[in-house]
């Protein structure tokens, strides 16, 4: 960095002026002078870069290009913000950034997961800063909280909703009956969606989220081929409707948790108690409880995708650089992890070790003794059946004769309850195959 840039300020090139490269662009400048306030320093964006330039960017007199290589090797920029999104060409241009001497901020989280160890270690090589608390949950300084407020700790463990489009999916068909796909695309226009909305409603989102996420809070490497992945695209209004009736919402979870045998990484729906504070998160919005030994659960709330949310979350981490970025004149300072050191004696486990109580939907055939059958084959496994619910038969169900029997369970291994299911499929009672959802008690959020 030249002795020009220090008088200047720090000077920003954005690649990728979307849904969150425009909300960045446009903080920015709308801030510039409570930025300023704050850092004692210009934090002027010298160059945008993106596909199809817009009107406004056109207009703004800022200089524009389509080549997002251009501003990654552009002398004049200091910090290189990554809003393209995707693999390619988001991690050779991070790494040509780097290698230019360029601190990174990005929104990427499916590039942070799967290559960050690379990133991490180009930008160790090169003493530059890669930061990407907009990555996870949007808006909520989540990244930050780890390594800085709760740097303290042991974690034991961290849940949460880290997928704002499915969370809001799941609200709107709970609250007002809605259909998937029409939420979906409305998730999509409101800016909420990946570019692949599949990587929203399959989970992958999540678990990228939920890989950086373990490893700021155990000091693990980023193990995104590791995280058990499931999404709500099954997810029926009926269940949302069952689970309501016995005092639960579903919502969609990543959870990680250190026990003796290893740790748990997976995301996948979930019921929680209406009681809890995550169950009450709708919309959009995100949620984490973490459980640390010292400061017991804590818990952060806000917008998880969108915009402005996500700018805020980008623009705090040009603002971390630009403030060590000062002090030390040529280098900044920012560890990408929370950890200097990881570890690597902890197992990472299958899913089948673990431990759950289960939302079961049976279709059983409407013959009298099909709960007693069932039953049985629960109490063979050693499973208690905790409550109940059996419907009227309706619609094309009531056509051939099913019924829906709902039952939440005692606390089984996942591998005890797969077997169980599998003979439960097999009875003659029963018609089709079973809807299990993992049960969590979050105990005033501080089990
Ligand atoms: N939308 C959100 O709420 C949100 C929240 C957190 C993180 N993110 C992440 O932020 C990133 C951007 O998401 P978005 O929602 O702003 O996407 P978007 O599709 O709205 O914007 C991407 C922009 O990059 C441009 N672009 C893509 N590839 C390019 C290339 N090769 N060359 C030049 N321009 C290119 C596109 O034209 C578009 O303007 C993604 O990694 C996403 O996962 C998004
Ligand atoms: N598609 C993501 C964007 C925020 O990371 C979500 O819905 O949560
Ligand atoms: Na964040």
């Amino acid at each position: 960095m030249s002795q020009d840039s220090e008088k200047q300020g720090l000077r920003i090139g954005i690649c990728g002026h979307g849904t969150v490269g425009g909300g960045t662009f446009n903080l920015l400048r709308s801030k510039a002078s409570e930025i300023k306030r704050r850092v004692g320093m210009d934090l002027e964006v010298v160059h945008v870069a993106t596909r199809r330039p817009s009107a406004e960017l056109k207009a703004s007199g800022v200089h524009y290009s389509t080549d997002v290589f251009e501003v990654a090797r552009n002398p004049e920029v200091d910090l290189v913000v990554e809003l393209i999104g995707g693999f390619e060409p988001a991690l050779e241009l991070v790494l040509y950034a780097i290698e230019n001497g360029k601190h990174v901020v990005t929104a990427n989280k499916a590039l942070i997961a799967v290559h960050g160890n690379t990133i991490f270690e180009a930008a160790r090589k090169k003493g530059v800063v890669v930061a990407y608390e907009s990555a996870v949950a949007g808006g909520i300084p989540i990244i930050k909280a780890l390594r800085e407020g709760l740097a303290a700790n042991s974690i034991q463990w961290l849940a949460g909703i880290i997928n704002g489009t499915s969370n809001f999916i799941l609200t709107e068909m709970g609250e007002r009956k809605r259909d998937f796909p029409e939420v979906l695309k409305e998730a999509q226009e409101l800016g909420y969606a990946e570019a692949d909305p599949t990587f929203d409603v399959e989970g992958i989102d999540a678990a990228h989220k939920l890989t950086i996420l373990a490893a700021n809070a155990f000091g693990i490497a980023l193990e995104f081929d590791r995280v058990y992945t499931e999404g709500i695209s099954h997810i029926t209004t009926a269940d949302i409707s069952y689970a309501e009736e016995l005092g639960y919402r579903i919502k969609h979870l990543g959870i990680t948790r250190v026990t003796d045998a290893g740790v748990e990484l997976r995301v996948h729906p979930t019921l929680i108690s209406e009681n809890t504070l995550i169950a009450n998160v709708h919309g959009v919005m995100n949620a984490v409880v973490v459980k640390g030994d010292s400061a017991g659960s804590t818990l952060y709330y806000g917008a998880g995708a969108g915009a402005e949310a996500t700018a805020s979350s980008v623009v705090a981490d040009i603002i971390d650089i630009a403030r060590t970025w000062r002090e030390s004149r040529t280098q900044a300072t920012i560890p990408p992890l929370a950890f200097n050191k990881l570890r690597n004696d902890l197992r990472i486990l299958d899913i089948s070790e673990i431990e759950s109580e289960y939302y079961l939907r049976i279709p059983a055939r409407d013959k009298v003794g099909v709960m007693a059958k069932i039953s049985q084959v629960l109490t063979n496994y050693g499973i208690n059946i905790e409550a109940v619910i059996q419907k009227e038969p309706h619609g094309d169900d009531a056509e051939r004769g099913i019924v829906p029997v709902v039952i939440l369970t005692s606390r089984t291994s996942e591998n005890t309850m797969d077997v169980a299911i599998g003979v439960i499929e097999g009875l003659d009672e029963v018609g089709g195959s079973i809807m299990r959802i993992r049960v969590e008690q979050f105990d005033g959020e501080d089990n």
